[in-house]
């Protein structure tokens, strides 16, 4: 990579701010972590800057999507607590991010490392507010930015305070630029990519920039619902994406034409309700009954799946293929992750969802490599300058 990193900068004395992906799943019910992974990923990049006497280091993030409101289920609290625990050393977590008292903390704080609450209670972060910037790089002399997860988004903290201070990347950011550079610029073929999960509106875009790359795509999880839709069959209740039903089915139709191969699920698991189901059925087809919702892919599809994924030599996965954090729900991931590991092929797994079923099902090993970015690896992998990257010191 082409940008000044850490080992480029005189830390010694110095205010760090960095930007980290600390946006960690966590149990709907009790907010406990249930993925570490994103914050033992920012490790080496702290131990160095801890390790070169900077004056402070101080962390920020943002957890979830609170769209610029005070949530206290977003609250930093618990990341700050297995960050301590992890790095075994004191972290000071502060209760806002910006203003004179968050400036007067970080100074008063005994301890070095310090981490700012969320930065998406202000809505000023995701509008990357120039003001707001500001009020960051105003807390230090220097930033880093080690938020690879986060680095296709182009917010204050990403993107913004890059313009206001010396700005170079982390370890993180590096390592994955280096990594998915080189294995997704010729990729072995047959490439196929695996799409699932929630964030479909921000996700269904990159298939048309995929078309050019991928031999397959094959689509489940939250992501297939609108697919179907745009194909007339029955979805009842499930994750559905309605203005972007024509975008599917043009996507359809340019696949077709560029003579990539889509599969779809053929049949699901349903349910009546997700939280407290009643009725936990298999559909015989792809169409689902009115009333009920898709959590998985049937054993259908997981065959149908497995059968196209065999003879890949290059599979790319971000999102997950059904509501996996609840075990009744986590079979078709479960299955189809499994099945890859057994390839002779290359596995790469994006996404901080993805990563965290992998490794709930024991197979991180068994993969070629796991990136903390799931939107970030997509439009990486579609060729996009991700602006978080693109803001930062190119190297002389
Ligand atoms: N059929 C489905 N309906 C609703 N949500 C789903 C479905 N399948 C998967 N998901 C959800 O998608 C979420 C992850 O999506 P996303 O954030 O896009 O993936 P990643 O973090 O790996 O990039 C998971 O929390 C999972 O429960
Ligand atoms: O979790 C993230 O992305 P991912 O779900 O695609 O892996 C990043 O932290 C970005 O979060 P955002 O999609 O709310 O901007
Ligand atoms: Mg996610």
């Amino acid at each position: 990579m082409n940008k000044m990193t850490v080992k480029d900068v005189d830390l010694k004395g110095k205010k760090i701010i960095m930007r980290v992906d600390f946006n960690v799943p966590q149990d709907k019910k009790t907010g406990a972590i249930t993925d570490d992974t994103r914050i033992k990923a920012a490790i080496p990049t702290i131990d160095y800057i801890l390790k070169n006497n900077p004056k402070k280091l101080i962390l920020m993030t943002h957890l979830g999507r609170p769209d610029g409101q005070v949530k206290e289920t977003l609250r930093l609290d618990p990341v700050a607590q297995r960050l301590q625990e992890l790095i075994k050393t004191p972290v000071r977590k502060l209760n806002d991010c910006v203003g004179p008292e968050i400036a007067k903390a970080i100074d008063a704080s005994p301890e070095k490392v310090i981490l700012l609450e969320n930065l998406r209670f202000h809505a000023e972060e995701e509008e990357n507010d120039p003001a707001f910037a500001k009020q960051l790089a105003s807390l230090a002399d220097t930033y880093v930015n080690d938020a690879f997860g986060t680095a296709h988004r182009a917010h204050a903290s990403t993107e913004g305070v890059a313009h206001d201070l010396p700005a170079v990347a982390g370890f993180l950011l590096d390592k994955e630029i280096e990594y998915l550079g080189k294995s997704l610029e010729q990729p072995d073929k047959p490439f196929a990519v695996i799409l699932g999960g929630a964030k479909v509106s921000d996700k269904i875009g990159v298939i048309e920039n995929l078309l050019t790359k991928a031999q397959v795509l094959v689509i489940g999880g939250g992501m297939a619902y609108t697919f179907l839709k745009a194909q007339g069959i029955a979805i009842g209740n499930s994750k559905l994406e309605k203005d972007k039903i024509d975008l599917a089915k043009e996507t359809l139709q340019k696949a077709k034409k560029a003579g990539v191969k889509v599969i779809l699920p053929v049949d699901h698991l349903v349910v009546d309700n997700i939280d407290t189901p009643t009725k936990i059925e298999t559909t015989k087809d792809a169409a689902i009954p009115d009333g009920m919702i898709a959590v998985d892919i049937g054993p259908k599809s997981i065959a149908l799946f497995c059968d196209t994924l065999k003879s890949a030599k290059t599979i790319c996965w971000n999102g997950p293929l059904g509501i996996f954090e609840n075990d009744k729900y986590a079979k078709g991931t479960k299955e189809v992750a499994t099945f890859i590991t057994t390839l002779k092929a290359k596995t790469i797994i994006g996404g901080g969802d993805t990563a965290s079923a992998v490794a709930k099902f024991g197979l991180e090993s068994k993969m070629t490599h796991i990136s903390t970015g799931g939107g970030a690896s997509l439009e990486f992998m579609e060729g996009k300058v991700l602006p978080g990257i693109a803001a930062l010191k190119d190297k002389q």
